[in-house]
């Protein structure tokens, strides 16, 4: 049985019927169809689902526990002490927690970096939502992994289990170039080519990160990176804040994928505004992303888009950069296209990866142009609905996969137990 969704708006502000069979958009506006299950699309209108391309989806029990500090301190005074406690129950509890949010927030795919990622894809599966999901490396002992060794083990029995899964692809993550070593990100590059995985790293996210690499290696994140030949169209750098024009000409040249971060950067002050305009002329593919709920705090990839289009805008002084259609090309069909899906555009023979809005409210009249409120005036709170892989995981702002309540009240009392265990007594 297929999903009928009846006189809805499209992205381009035609009313339509729109059919989904399997995980696939079969059709638009050929009303052929009968026994199906069927949306009323009445004042609401369709948008391709979001592809948040940078999270950390477990560090959703750590909202709101560690604020105001700079990037460094936020990892070595409170972030890596409380990752010293976590496990596989509390991030599945933290991906559970994480993963209603990104329902409500019309999310249907995240690039994910973090630690017991077997944990992470029970949530996802169950939940119905799509993650390329890396392990994180380190040069020092992980949570979950005493050596990179023991690390590099567990990516591989991970992408050979997930080798084969609708929602879920295996990926690997070295965290950094501060945190790993060459002969690491060598063997990191070296798994990830053996078993086709994504690899995930964050980069040139602080002026420190630069300073710190060229005082261990004498060269720029990127040209070191170039010179062990970890470059190519499999990696995804997130953030890549502080590059030069001939580091962005680097990543263009090999194809690297990008995932602009700027809430986050903006809020850990890490130096503010990736240069957008360079990597659109020199052909970088950039896509959307949130990072972890620690640092942005949430995951609206609304707010993600006007934040990234008014930022660029005011530092370059110039309010034509950043239109609101290529921003929400950016964080839909870019995203899709960076993680290796078909989807991303409202349009036959593309994955039924959708989200249905709400118009009824008085900061959507009027009603002129779809994508201008979607980038400028919608919020997360505007989502009335979720399909994924063609499967209703929200309608009428009701979740269908899970008890919501039961979820929040489980995964809020596992933030407490754990940050009692490092803080102290919640008050
Ligand atoms: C490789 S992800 C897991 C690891 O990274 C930490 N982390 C979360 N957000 C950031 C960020 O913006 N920059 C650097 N590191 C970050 C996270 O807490 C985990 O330890
Ligand atoms: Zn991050």
């Amino acid at each position: 049985m297929g999903i009928l969704i009846k006189g809805v708006f499209t992205p381009d502000r035609k009313k339509a019927t729109i059919y989904i069979e399997e995980n696939i958009i079969q059709s638009i506006n050929d009303e052929m169809y009968k026994d199906d299950f069927v949306i009323d699309g009445n004042r609401k209108l369709i948008l391709p689902a979001f592809y948040n391309t940078h999270t950390h989806l477990s560090m959703s029990l750590f909202r709101g526990i560690v604020e105001d500090m700079w990037l460094k301190d936020w990892l070595e005074k409170v972030v890596w002490p409380m990752e010293k406690h976590i496990n596989e129950e509390y991030v599945y509890w933290g991906a559970m927690l994480g993963g209603l949010e990104l329902i409500r927030s019309g999310i249907a795919a995240i690039a994910d970096m973090y630690f017991f990622m077997d944990k992470v894809s029970e949530a996802l599966e169950l939940l119905g939502l799509r993650g390329v999901l890396g392990t994180t490396i380190f040069e020092f002992p992980s949570p979950e992994a005493e050596t990179p060794e023991d690390a590099f083990k567990i990516v591989e029995n991970f992408a050979k289990k997930y080798k084969n899964r609708e929602l879920i692809k295996p990926s690997i993550a070295p965290h950094s170039i501060y945190s790993c070593n060459i002969e690491i990100l060598q063997q990191a590059k070296e798994i990830a080519d053996r078993y086709g995985l994504l690899v995930q790293i964050h980069l040139s996210e602080t002026k420190w990160e630069v300073y710190e690499v060229q005082k261990r290696y004498g060269k720029r994140p990127v040209e070191l990176l170039e010179s062990i030949g970890f470059l190519d169209k499999n990696v995804l750098a997130a953030h890549a804040v502080w590059l030069t024009k001939a580091e962005i000409r680097t990543l263009a040249k090999y194809d690297v994928k990008v995932s602009h971060n700027p809430v986050s950067n903006l809020k850990l002050a890490s130096g503010g505004v990736m240069p957008y305009p360079e990597m659109k002329e020199y052909g970088v593919l950039v896509t959307l992303g949130t990072d972890g709920v620690a640092s942005n705090n949430n995951f609206d990839m609304f707010e993600e888009m006007k934040v990234f289009a008014i930022s660029q805008k005011n530092h370059r002084w110039d309010p034509t950069i950043a239109k609101a259609k290529e921003v929400f090309k950016v964080a839909t069909e870019n995203g899709a296209k960076a993680l290796g899906f078909k989807a991303g555009r409202v349009e036959e023979g593309y994955l039924a990866d959708l989200v249905l809005i709400d118009l009824n409210s008085p900061h959507l009249k009027p009603f002129y142009d779809p994508i201008t409120l979607a980038v400028y005036s919608m919020r997360a709170g505007d989502v009335d609905g979720l399909i994924v892989n063609g499967k209703p995981l929200m309608l009428n702002r009701e979740i269908l996969v899970v008890n919501e309540d039961k979820l929040m009240e489980k995964a809020e009392r596992k933030a407490f137990e754990l940050y009692e265990k490092v803080m102290g007594v919640v008050k």
